[in-house]
């Protein structure tokens, strides 16, 4: 640890989090994920435990090459297998010889552990622990010690639970680490406890490992740092054994920014936050929360107008840290409990030219067009294109280039095995001129959408560059149970932008033409193309 600094950070999503149901990570996987977090800051990156698995034995003999200047490399494992000459340990030997720059062994604190899962007695205990620290120490320099079971083992038999951390600093750990194991403590009890510690081992660093079997990981993680702890173990997004480890994406900017602790990542570090966050999630082949404290999507985001109202004036008044320092960004969402200033807030984004004042009366007009379409299941959170379609609309800025006459869509399958086949027509005016097209698709969205460019493309020859890019349908609950509304939202690409609109009805082809009538009329739009002139909305 270095002098200035007050906590170091370890990371342990290449064990504890690889311990997470349904992630296996590959040898590349955890390489990449590595050098991620030694680009990070992270002051101790554990590798995994050598010897337990063929690929964490192939990781150790890979990441033997790596250039951290700011991180080291740590081997976890155990004691030593009871029984066993701790010089004759294979386990302690793999720890020795792993190319690691430090070991960090669990043994058991909790008297009943002793007994019940080791079988053995709790003064052979205090041996393998000294033993097996001393060993490693000799062999490999950077001890740390995980106290396993140590809050439950305190509660149970506190005099024991101290005496096994005294046979780890007898043997020369470097670091005590507390575990909570089980997940069960509170922050109020892991405060007293560990100030207990602190106190009776002043020279040496105390860590804190805790799960979140209580969702209170993290709490309990800041608790520690609070009554002493210098040292917090946890994983990238919380991932670990049962319900994950302490999240050290939530950890990290509460000791810098809040408790104002130095430790070893920089304010442009913290910056990558998000996008570390991100980069384990798609290692992991997780979906990123959306709701995740300091880095999701939506962590940021305001919907009610009384928040948007306030944060218009000040940012603070609804955030709790500045979103930027995070690597995060502040979202501004429009629905039916937006206010003006939400849509003011967002037009200034997306629309920065139109120059509108709270007071135009084409905003109120549009909030209330908002709440309106969203009471009757649209929803434009999600289609930034159709939003802004509305907003032009509600301010008298928006004339169509075209206008629907007909569409019909057809659909064949001709027996069991057979392909369907769709098939769809459409007529279309503009500007005077009556325009008519059909198209075959592999289904009737695909049909509608190729026919209904082909009648336009004459006219606007942009839309060649047009493609759906994706297409999502869901089924609303209505009232009238027999009459469900159907949501479909749109994605479309012209190759270097993509937008999205959205479509409502009781009529999934009527929805879809809504959402692909805005996708149109939009990219017409942004690219400036001229409406004919008789056709005004
Ligand atoms: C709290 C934690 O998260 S600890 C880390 C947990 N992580 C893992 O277990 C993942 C990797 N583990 C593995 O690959 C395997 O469990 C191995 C390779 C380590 C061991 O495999 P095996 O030899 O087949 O043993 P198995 O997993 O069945 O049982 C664990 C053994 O370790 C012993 N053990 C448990 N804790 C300790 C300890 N601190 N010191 C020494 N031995 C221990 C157990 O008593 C048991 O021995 P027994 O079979 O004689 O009763
Ligand atoms: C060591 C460890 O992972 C634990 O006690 O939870």
């Amino acid at each position: 640890m270095k002098a200035s600094q007050q906590v170091e950070l370890f990371d342990t999503t290449l064990r504890d989090g690889a311990q997470t149901a349904g992630i296996s990570f590959s040898i590349e996987d955890k390489m990449r994920i590595a050098n991620r977090l030694a680009d990070f800051g992270i002051d101790w990156i554990e590798g995994g435990w050598p010897g337990a698995s063929p690929k964490d034995d192939l990781f150790f003999e890979q990441v033997r090459h790596r250039q951290w200047p700011n991180s080291s490399l740590v081997a976890f494992g155990s004691t030593a297998r009871p029984g066993h000459a701790v010089e004759k340990d294979r386990g302690l030997n793999n720890l020795a010889e792993s190319g690691a720059d430090a070991a960090c062994i669990f043994g058991k604190s909790w008297d009943i552990h002793v007994t019940k899962a080791l079988g053995i007695t709790l003064d052979e205990n205090l041996e393998l622990v000294s033993g097996s620290v001393a060993y490693l120490k000799q062999n490999l320099g950077t001890v740390m010690f995980d106290a396993e079971h140590f809050f439950d083992g305190y509660q149970a038999n506190p005099d024991y639970a101290l005496q096994v951390l005294q046979a780890a600093a007898n043997g020369g750990a470097d670091v005590l680490v507390l575990c909570d194991t089980n997940g069960g403590s509170i922050p109020s009890r892991v405060f007293d406890v560990v100030r207990e510690v602190v106190a009776r081992f002043p020279d040496i660093i105390i860590g804190i490992h805790a799960h979140n079997d209580s969702e209170l990981a993290v709490s309990n993680s800041v608790a520690a740092v609070q009554a002493g702890a210098r040292q917090v173990q946890g994983t990238i997004n919380g991932i670990g054994e049962r319900c994950g480890n302490a999240n050290l994406v939530s950890v990290i900017p509460i000791l810098k920014l809040k408790l104002k602790i130095d430790c070893d990542v920089s304010g442009d570090e913290l910056k990558q936050l998000s996008s570390l966050s991100s980069f384990v999630n798609e290692m992991a082949n997780r979906l990123p929360w959306k709701h995740q404290p300091f880095i999701g999507q939506n962590a940021f985001a305001h919907k009610g107008g009384i928040h948007v109202s306030a944060i218009r004036k000040q940012s603070s008044l609804y955030e709790h840290v500045d979103p930027a320092l995070v690597g995060n960004e502040q979202r501004i969402l429009v629905s039916d409990q937006a206010g003006r200033s939400n849509i003011l807030s967002k037009m200034q984004l997306l629309e920065p030219e139109a120059g509108l004042a709270a007071d135009d009366p084409g905003v109120a007009e549009a909030v209330k067009r908002i709440k309106e379409l969203e009471s009757a299941g649209y929803a434009f959170e999600g289609a930034d294109a159709s939003f802004q379609l509305l907003l032009r609309r509600a301010m008298g800025r928006f004339k169509r280039h075209f206008e629907l006459v007909r569409f019909r869509v057809y659909d064949e399958k001709r027996g069991h095995d057979d392909k369907p086949e769709a098939e769809a027509t459409v007529q279309v005016r503009v500007g005077g001129k009556l325009k008519h097209s059909a198209a075959l698709g592999n289904g009737p969205v695909n049909a509608m959408d190729k026919a209904l460019r082909a009648a336009l493309v004459d006219a606007y020859p942009n839309l060649s560059s047009m493609q759906l890019s994706d297409f999502k349908v869901r089924v609303l609950s209505t009232r009238q149970a027999t009459e469900a509304m159907v949501r479909v939202l749109i994605e479309s690409s012209d190759g270097h932008r993509k937008w999205s609109t959205v479509g409502v009805s009781t009529d999934v082809l009527e929805a879809t033409y809504r959402a692909l009538n805005d996708a149109i009329e939009y990219k017409l739009v942004i690219d400036q193309v001229p409406p004919p002139d008789e056709l005004l909305d």
